[in-house]
C-alpha cells in the first residue's frame, strides 16, 4: 500500500476492507493477502481482461508461486448478466477444479462485479469473492455491500444472493481507461449518496464537477472514498436490505423498469438511475413531501454531469409500471418508493398510488 492509498473499512458479521489508489492491481502482496487456498480464478469481461488481466495474474504469481490461476470471461455490457452467462462461469469454475478454499477475482465494471459474486456465492454454496471494480460506479457502489445477481427479461437482479466480498480492492489508475459515457454513469451514483443522505455532498460535486469530469485524481479519490464511507456505513447496519439499506434504492424504481423496458440495451444503470431520481424527486413532488426547487436542484446538478434526465421518449407507462410491480421493494400492498423530502433527506414509502406514478410518467 503506499501512501496515496486509502482504506474503508466495513465492519459486520463479514468485516472488510476497501483499499483505494493508483497501481492497486500491481501490488501481489495485497491480492494475495487475501486468498484462503491456492486457487485464484479471474472473471473479466472481454474489454477489461485484455487491459488488466494478465496484470493482475502476474501480480498474484509473483506473490505467490505455488498458485494455480485460472480465468474465464464474458462479452461486455448488461445484456450479458444473464442466467445463461452464469451458467457458464459456474462451469468454468467447476473445470477449474475450484475447492471450497478457492477465491474467484471479479475484475472489471458492476456487471462483472455482480455476476461473479453471485457464481462466487453459488459455488459449493459459497466462496470467496474478492471484487477489483474498474468502473467509477462499481468502484463507489457495486464492489461494496455483497449484493450479487443477473438479469431476467422480467426484471433487473430478479436471481441473486447477498454475498459480501471478501475485500475491495480499487484500482483508481484503471479509471484512466474507461470512457466518458462509463465515468458519467458512475456519477449518477455518486450524485446519489448526496441526495439520500449528504446534502453538503451535493454543494461539495457541484465544487468540484469539472475537476471530476477532467478525471483529477483528487477529486476522484476523495469521491470514490467519500461515497464508500456512505455505503460501508449503511450496509453494516443494514446487510440484507430489512430497512434502511433500502434508501441506496433512490431512483431505481424508476431505473430499474426503464432498463428492463429497454431490454438491456438502452440506457445504461447509471444513466438509467440518474433519470429515476429526477422521476423519484418529481413523484415526491406530486405527493407534497418536496418542492420544485429541489427537483431542479437536482436535475441540474446530474445535467452537469452529462447526464440524461428525462424518460426516453415512446416508453410505454403500463409497461413501466407492470415492471415496477416485480420490483423487489415491491408487496403485496402495492408499489413502495424511496421518496425525497429534499437534499441529503429520503425514505422508504408504501402503498404509492400507482395512479401517482402514471402521472409523473405522463408529464
Ligand atoms: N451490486 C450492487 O450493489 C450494484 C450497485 C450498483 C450497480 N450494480 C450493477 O452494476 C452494473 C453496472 O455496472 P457498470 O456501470 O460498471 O457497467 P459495466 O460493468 O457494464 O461496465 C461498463 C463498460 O465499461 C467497460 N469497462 C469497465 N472497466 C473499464 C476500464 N477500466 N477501461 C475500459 N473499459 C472498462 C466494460 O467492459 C463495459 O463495457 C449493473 O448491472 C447494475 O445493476 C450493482
Ligand atoms: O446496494 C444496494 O442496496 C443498492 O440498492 C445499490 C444500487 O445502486 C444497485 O443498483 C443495486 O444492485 C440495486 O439493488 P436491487 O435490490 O434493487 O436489485
Ligand atoms: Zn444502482
Amino acid at each position: 500500500m503506499s501512501r496515496n492509498d486509502r482504506v474503508v473499512a466495513v465492519a459486520g458479521t463479514t468485516p472488510y476492507d476497501i483499499t483505494i489508489g493508483p497501481g492497486l492491481l500491481d501490488d501481489g502482496a495485497l491480492l494475495a493477502s487475501t486468498l484462503r487456498g491456492r486457487d485464484a480464478f479471474v472473471i473479466s469481461d472481454d474489454s477489461v481482461a485484455p487491459l488488466y488481466r494478465q496484470r493482475v495474474v502476474e501480480a498474484l504469481r509473483d506473490a505467490r508461486a505455488d498458485l494455480r490461476v485460472g480465468h474465464w470471461t464474458m462479452p461486455a455490457g448488461e445484456a450479458s448478466k444473464t442466467l445463461a452467462s452464469f451458467g457458464s462461469a459456474i462451469e468454468a469454475i467447476a473445470g477449474a477444479g475450484a475447492r471450497r478454499d478457492a477465491t474467484v477475482f471479479a475484475l472489471g465494471g458492476g456487471v462483472v462485479g455482480d455476476l461473479a459474486g453471485f457464481a462466487a456465492a453459488a459455488w459449493m454454496r459459497g466462496i470467496d469473492c474478492v471484487q477489483l471494480p474498474t468502473t467509477l460506479l462499481a468502484m463507489v457502489d457495486s464492489s461494496v455491500g455483497g449484493k450479487t445477481a443477473v438479469d431476467l427479461p422480467q426484471g433487473k437482479n430478479l436471481v441473486g444472493a447477498f454475498h459480501p466480498p471478501r475485500a475491495v480492492i480499487a484500482d483508481t489508475a484503471t479509471l484512466r481507461t474507461l470512457p466518458a459515457r462509463e465515468l458519467r454513469a458512475g456519477l449518477a451514483e455518486v450524485v446519489k449518496y448526496g441526495a439520500i443522505v449528504d446534502a453538503p455532498f451535493l454543494d461539495w460535486l457541484d465544487a468540484h464537477a469539472e475537476a471530476l469530469l477532467a478525471m483529477d485524481d483528487d477529486a476522484l479519490a476523495e469521491a470514490i472514498a467519500r461515497s464508500c464511507a456512505h455505503k460501508a456505513a449503511i450496509v453494516e447496519r443494514d446487510p440484507f436490505e430489512h430497512g434502511e439499506r433500502a434508501l441506496l434504492n433512490f431512483g431505481h424504481t424508476f431505473g430499474h423498469a426503464i432498463e428492463t423496458e429497454q431490454g438491456y440495451g438502452g440506457l445504461n444503470h447509471g444513466e438509467a438511475v440518474a433519470v429515476g431520481m429526477v422521476l423519484a424527486a418529481r413523484l415526491s413532488e406530486r405527493l407534497c413531501l418536496s418542492s420544485p426547487a429541489e427537483t431542479a436542484r437536482l436535475r441540474g446538478l446530474l445535467q452537469r454531469f452529462g447526464l440524461p434526465v428525462d424518460a426516453p421518449t415512446g416508453l410505454d407507462a403500463d409497461a413501466l409500471i407492470a415492471h415496477m410491480r416485480l420490483d423487489k421493494k415491491a408487496q403485496a400492498s402495492g408499489l413502495r418508493f424511496i421518496v425525497w423530502d429534499g437534499a441529503g433527506r429520503a425514505r422508504v414509502l408504501a402503498g404509492v398510488p400507482e395512479d401517482a406514478v402514471r402521472d409523473v410518467l405522463a408529464s
